[in-house]
C-alpha cells in the first residue's frame, strides 16, 4: 500500500516513527537551592522506582574546569551562576540518553575544582532519567527535555532558618557537607554563602520555580509529596509501556500489511 492509499485508509505514516516516539525515557528535572534536599528527594524517588531502570544525572558534573587564573582567585568565583556550568555538554549528554545511547559523564572534583581528575562515569540508557541541580530549569533547552519538573522549596526555609533561631541546623549541615565531602574550610564556605549562594538563589534559582509542575516544601522529609510523584511517574511509565505495545503492533501491522 503506497503513501496515498495509506492516507486514504487513515493509516498515514507519522513523522517520527512510532517506535522512536515511545521508547524515549521519562525525564524528571529536580531543581532548588543549594543544600535544599534535592539529593534526598532524588534518592527516595530512585529507591521507590527500584523495579525500573533509573539513572541520576547531576548538573554539578558539568561544572566548567577552572582556568589557572580562576583557581588563583577561587574565592571570587561564582559556582552558583548559570555560566559556571557547561550546558552545551549537558544538552549533548541528555540528547544521547534520550536517543537510547550510553554516555560518559565527567565527575567534578570539589577539592581540585577540576572535572578531568576522576575517570568519567558510564551511564547506560534508562526508562527514567533524573536530572538534578540548582539551575536545571534555567536554560529553556534543558527544560524542554523534561517530562516532569520538581522544585524542592526548602531553600527558602533554609534562608529563613539561616537567619532564624534554628539556623545552626541548616548551616551546620551545609558546613559539614562542604568541609567534609568537599574539603572546604568554614571561613570559605560562609564567605561563599553570603557572597554567591544566597544572591544567586534570589537572582537565578528562585525565578525558575515558576516552571515547576510540583513544588515540594521540606524536601526529603516530605513523604506524601514523594509518594504522589512516584505514583505519577508510574502512571506515565505505564502509558509509555502501553504506547510501546501500540507502536510495536503498528510496526507489525504496517510491515505485514495486516
Ligand atoms: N558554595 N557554593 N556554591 C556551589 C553550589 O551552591 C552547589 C551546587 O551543587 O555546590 C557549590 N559548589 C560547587 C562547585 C565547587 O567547586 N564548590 C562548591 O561549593
Amino acid at each position: 500500500m503506497d503513501g496515498f492509499e495509506q492516507r486514504k485508509s487513515g493509516m498515514e505514516q507519522p513523522t517520527t516513527s512510532a517506535t522512536d516516539m515511545y521508547k524515549q525515557p521519562f525525564v524528571i528535572g529536580v531543581a532548588g537551592g543549594a543544600a535544599s534536599g534535592k539529593t534526598a528527594v532524588c534518592d527516595m524517588i530512585i529507591q521507590q522506582l527500584h523495579d525500573q531502570r533509573v539513572v541520576l544525572v547531576n548538573q554539578d558534573s558539568f561544572y566548567h574546569n577552572l582556568t589557572e587564573e580562576e583557581l588563583a582567585r577561587v574565592q571570587d568565583y561564582n559556582f552558583d551562576h548559570p555560566d559556571a556550568f557547561d550546558t552545551e555538554l549537558l544538552l549533548c549528554v541528555m540528547d544521547k540518553l534520550k536517543r537510547g545511547e550510553a554516555v560518559d559523564i565527567p565527575k567534578y572534583d570539589f577539592k581540585s575544582y577540576k572535572s578531568d581528575v576522576y575517570p568519567k562515569r558510564r551511564v547506560n540508557p534508562s526508562d527514567v532519567i533524573i536530572l538534578e541541580g540548582i539551575l536545571v530549569f534555567h536554560d529553556p533547552r534543558v527544560r524542554e527535555l523534561m517530562n516532569m519538573k520538581i522544585f524542592v522549596d526548602t531553600a527558602v526555609a533554609l534562608h529563613i532558618k539561616l537567619f532564624s533561631a534554628d539556623a545552626d541546623v541548616r548551616l551546620a549541615r551545609r558546613i559539614r557537607r562542604d568541609t567534609g565531602e568537599k574539603g572546604r574550610d568554614i571561613a570559605v564556605v560562609l564567605d561563599q554563602y553570603s557572597k554567591f549562594v544566597k544572591p544567586a538563589f534570589d537572582d537565578f534559582i528562585l525565578p525558575t520555580k515558576k516552571y515547576a509542575d510540583i513544588i515540594i516544601p521540606r524536601g526529603g522529609d516530605n513523604h506524601v509529596a514523594i509518594d504522589l510523584i512516584v505514583q505519577h511517574i508510574r502512571t506515565k511509565l505505564g502509558q509509555h509501556d502501553l504506547c510501546k505495545i501500540y507502536s510495536n503492533l503498528y510496526v507489525i501491522q504496517s510491515t505485514f500489511q495486516i
